[in-house]
């Protein structure tokens, strides 16, 4: 029987994900295999742009049980592999290219044009070009093409899902949860792009007739990351295109597929070529970067990413004043206090921690437990921990916890352990180190106790499986160290008293709160933080505004 919290995480997420995450089970503990890599890398024998790789890796049987993945054969197994191609321009003038990797295996599945400055004027001056005719579309059939987009989208879901898995780690059932989110956030822009209503003032002077309308922004750049690789280009490409604007995609360097598939998709639907135009780079990405943030026909720059890059971009768009969105990292906190059911927030405490191996921008980052409950709260999650989470490639059925998307975020990982017990902090195993895949960038799940405040891991967003819990006694306390960050995006509290829910939701320095609930998401609400998280809002029904502008007519009849 599943809680009250469960049943409601289960409409987000398929059932498998939230089940398998949530409900007790015997443990399955999952080996990715490796394969050898080419000495040197074929950037020379490029074919066209998009090519997946077709090498034989040599398979080497890992000890028992282990389960075979090639990154290789699963990248075969995508029933429509067409809509991962560039098809837009020649590999002879993309010049060099970069290659795609398998986090889970380190195999390499592709390589792609490594774009510059000159492909990325190109592809403002084409989405310049298309800004013409897309702005002045009726909004009803810029609606009725970006449904069909949708219905393209869940069409492929399958081979949507297979890749993001295969390019950024998450399981696959997390995967299909991500492309119904990505889809969700389609259809909600579709239906506004009808909605965008001016206004009627009233009448001040009898000879003066004042009103509003609103006007697509113009030419807009997008950067997004890799660990929402399509919920985070559909929520800002959505909005942008439904407002009548085009766009220029800058998609993160590890996950680059996903991207391109959705503009394959949206060319399917109708959406005319210039509309949405892709710019794939890993060595430039700075000079990109640089291009969509100064180039005078970007009129909006809509970011998701790390508060460090966020700013830099912002300083880089104050030049032209260029309307900005920011979507930045945060430092969640989970607050459970002894009056709240513990079950539920260790159920909310899995999905909302372990997702996509912790590296969500909203994923829990600070775990405050009452001192009243901490042991119990403690050891029930941590056995949850041992009974769910699963390690290994996000393509085998069962797997849950899939590693995280670099060497260097790995890396981090050590860092931030090695921090913390330098500090006093006790680490707890979850999964037997012995059971770690040998390839690919896994981290262990840890548990954390006898934090302090003084640790990178309760100062800074971890974005991977370690969890570090914190005891407080006291509503003052624990507000008190919510609060002392520089930054505000998603939090978390589990209480059952109405007082205090209103009153910490209130106290808490966020721009979104779950209460009694580990996931907040959905295409209604309005996401975006404050404080050093962010400008604006993505989704709902403000989402389509940030790519509007309002202009005033005053007529004198
Ligand atoms: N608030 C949100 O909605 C949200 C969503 C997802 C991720 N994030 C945040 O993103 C961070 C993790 O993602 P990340 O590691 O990909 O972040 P990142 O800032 O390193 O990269 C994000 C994107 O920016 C690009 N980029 C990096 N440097 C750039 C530059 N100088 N000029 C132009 N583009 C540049 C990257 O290639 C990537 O496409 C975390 O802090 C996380 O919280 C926030
Ligand atoms: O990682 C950031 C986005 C997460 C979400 O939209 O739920």
């Amino acid at each position: 029987m599943l809680s009250r919290s469960s049943k409601y995480i289960s409409r987000r997420f398929p059932s498998n994900i939230t089940n398998s995450l949530l409900v007790s089970s015997t443990p399955v503990f999952i080996r990715s295999l490796h394969f050898s890599k080419p000495e040197s890398l074929p950037t020379n024998k490029v074919k066209s742009l998009t090519t997946f790789q077709k090498y034989n890796f040599s398979q080497t049987m890992t000890q028992n049980n282990s389960v075979q993945i090639s990154s290789v054969d699963e990248v075969a197994k995508i029933k429509n592999l067409s809509i991962f191609e560039i098809t837009t321009s020649k590999p002879e003038q993309a010049g060099e290219t970069f290659l795609v990797n398998d986090p889970a295996t380190e195999d390499i599945i592709g390589q792609l044009p490594d774009m510059g400055l000159k492909e990325t004027t190109a592809a403002i001056e084409k989405a310049s070009e298309a800004y013409k005719s897309w702005s002045k579309v009726g909004a009803r059939v810029r609606k009725e093409k970006i449904l069909a987009w949708y219905e393209l989208i869940l069409k492929n879901k399958e081979d949507l899902a297979r890749m993001i898995t295969i390019e950024c780690g998450k399981p696959y059932p997390e995967a299909i949860g991500e492309i119904l989110y990505g889809a969700s956030f389609v259809e909600w822009f579709a239906q506004e792009a009808i909605r965008s209503d001016g206004d009627t003032m009233p009448i001040l002077t009898p000879s003066q007739r004042i009103f509003t309308t609103k006007q697509p922004v113009g030419v807009v750049g997008l950067i997004t990351p890799w660990n929402f690789p399509n919920a985070m280009i559909t929520r800002k490409a959505g909005a942008a295109i439904a407002a009548g604007c085009t766009a220029v995609i800058k998609p993160s360097p590890e996950t680059p597929y996903s991207a391109i598939a959705l503009k394959n998709l949206a060319l399917q639907a109708g959406i005319p070529d210039g509309v949405i135009n892709i710019v794939t780079t890993m060595k430039n990405v700075q000079e990109v970067g640089k291009e969509l943030t100064t180039h005078p026909k970007i009129k909006k720059i809509s970011f998701t990413g790390s508060t460090a890059v966020g700013k830099l971009l912002l300083s880089q768009a104050s030049g032209s004043v260029k309307k900005p969105s920011m979507e930045l990292g945060g430092n969640a906190p989970f607050i459970v206090f002894d009056d709240a059911n513990i079950n539920d927030a260790v159920d909310g405490l899995m999905i909302c921690k372990f997702r996509n191996a912790g590296q969500t921008c909203v994923c829990a980052n600070r775990i405050f437990v009452h001192s009243a409950i901490y042991d119990e709260f403690v050891s029930k999650a941590m056995t949850r921990m041992k009974e769910t989470l699963k390690i290994g490639h996000g393509i085998i059925p069962g797997s849950t916890l899939g590693p995280v998307i670099t060497e260097k975020a790995a890396a981090k990982m050590e860092t931030i352990l090695a921090d913390a017990v330098s500090k006093g902090a006790t680490v707890h195993e979850i999964i037997p180190e012995s059971l770690k895949p040998q390839k690919g960038y896994f981290c262990m799940p840890k548990v954390l106790t006898d934090v302090n405040m003084d640790m990178v891991c309760a100062k800074e967003e971890i974005f991977g499986p370690i969890c570090g819990i914190i005891k407080f006694d006291s509503e003052e306390d624990v507000l008190a160290k919510v609060n002392n960050v520089p930054v505000g995006l998603a939090g978390y509290f589990y209480s059952n008293n109405i007082s205090r829910i209103y009153r910490v939701a209130e106290a808490i320095e966020v721009g979104m709160i779950g209460v009694n609930t580990g996931l907040i998401g959905s295409e209604v609400l309005p996401f975006g933080g404050v404080k050093e998280s962010g400008l604006g809002r993505e989704g709902s029904k403000y989402g389509l505004d940030e790519f509007l502008q309002i202009k005033s007519i005053v007529i004198s009849i």
